[in-house]
């Protein structure tokens, strides 16, 4: 049997003391693409950040492809196979889009030319620095750059957070483009609901630091009653 592209095992984590993910099983197969949602300050992004190695890991094993990475520095997660877009996009201001690109850019399917076929708006801005693109233009470069890097698992944190729905259209195209083919392992973290569960089969919802559905986007896209109880769940 194909072993786990990524797998948590009883992870328990936080910012120092803090503890803010408890008891996180889950395993993600390879190809596999999985959202993320729940309330906010529920721990989604805290979830990913963990994966990432920003976070204190009290307890549990975070594993990928194999690998135990639980202990590994966030450079050498990102050697051996991850992918980050973080919330705040963080592409370099005063570089180009090219140069934005080539900097993280590692041998592999993913170059600058299959970045601007998925992207081709990206490909018109491509002299522009990084301040000069509009925040949806900001999303794909910052996708293109994790891309570039050829990682096995990608980890995107809230893409759509303050675009404009037709902006947040032609993204969740993209991504949909980039998930189907099957060659990627993704894990989407959106507070966009209706958006997160139309882009993969399965999805997880978040409440305090805990896997609380763990299952098919689709039970959740066809009984809007049991989404709102999930993710309108003890509301504080
Ligand atoms: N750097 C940090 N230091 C300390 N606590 C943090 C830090 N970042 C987040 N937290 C806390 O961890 C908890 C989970 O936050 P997290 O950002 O993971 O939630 P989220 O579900 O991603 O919410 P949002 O959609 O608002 O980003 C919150 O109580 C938050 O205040």
């Amino acid at each position: 049997m194909a072993e786990s592209a990524l797998e948590l095992d009883n992870v328990r984590a936080g910012y120092g003391e803090t503890v803010v993910l408890e008891d996180i099983r889950l395993k993600i197969a390879p190809g596999e693409t999985l959202s993320v949602i729940g309330r906010n300050g529920v721990g989604k992004s805290t979830l990913l950040a963990t994966i990432m190695g920003h976070t204190t890991l009290h307890g549990g094993r975070i594993v990928l492809q194999g690998k135990d990475i639980s202990r590994l520095a966030t450079y050498r997660r990102v050697a051996a196979g991850l992918g980050y877009v973080p919330q705040e996009r963080e592409i370099f201001p005063s570089l180009t889009v090219r140069e934005n690109l080539e900097v993280a850019a590692r041998p592999g399917r993913w170059t600058v030319k299959t970045v601007f076929e998925l992207f081709p708006r990206l490909s018109e801005r491509i002299t522009n620095m990084g301040n000069q693109l509009s925040g949806g233009e900001q999303q794909m470069l910052a996708i293109g750059r994790a891309l570039i890097g050829n990682p096995s698992v990608v980890l995107m944190d809230e893409p759509s957070e303050g675009l404009a729905p037709v902006i947040v259209e032609e993204l969740a195209r993209a991504i949909k483009r980039l998930t189907q083919d099957g060659g990627l392992t993704t894990i989407v973290v959106e507070q966009n609901s209706r958006l997160a569960l139309s882009l993969s089969p399965r999805a997880i919802v978040m409440d305090r630091g805990h896997v609380i559905y763990d299952g098919a986007s689709e039970t959740l896209r066809n009984d809007p009653a049991k989404l709102e109880q999930l993710i309108g769940v003890a509301k504080a």
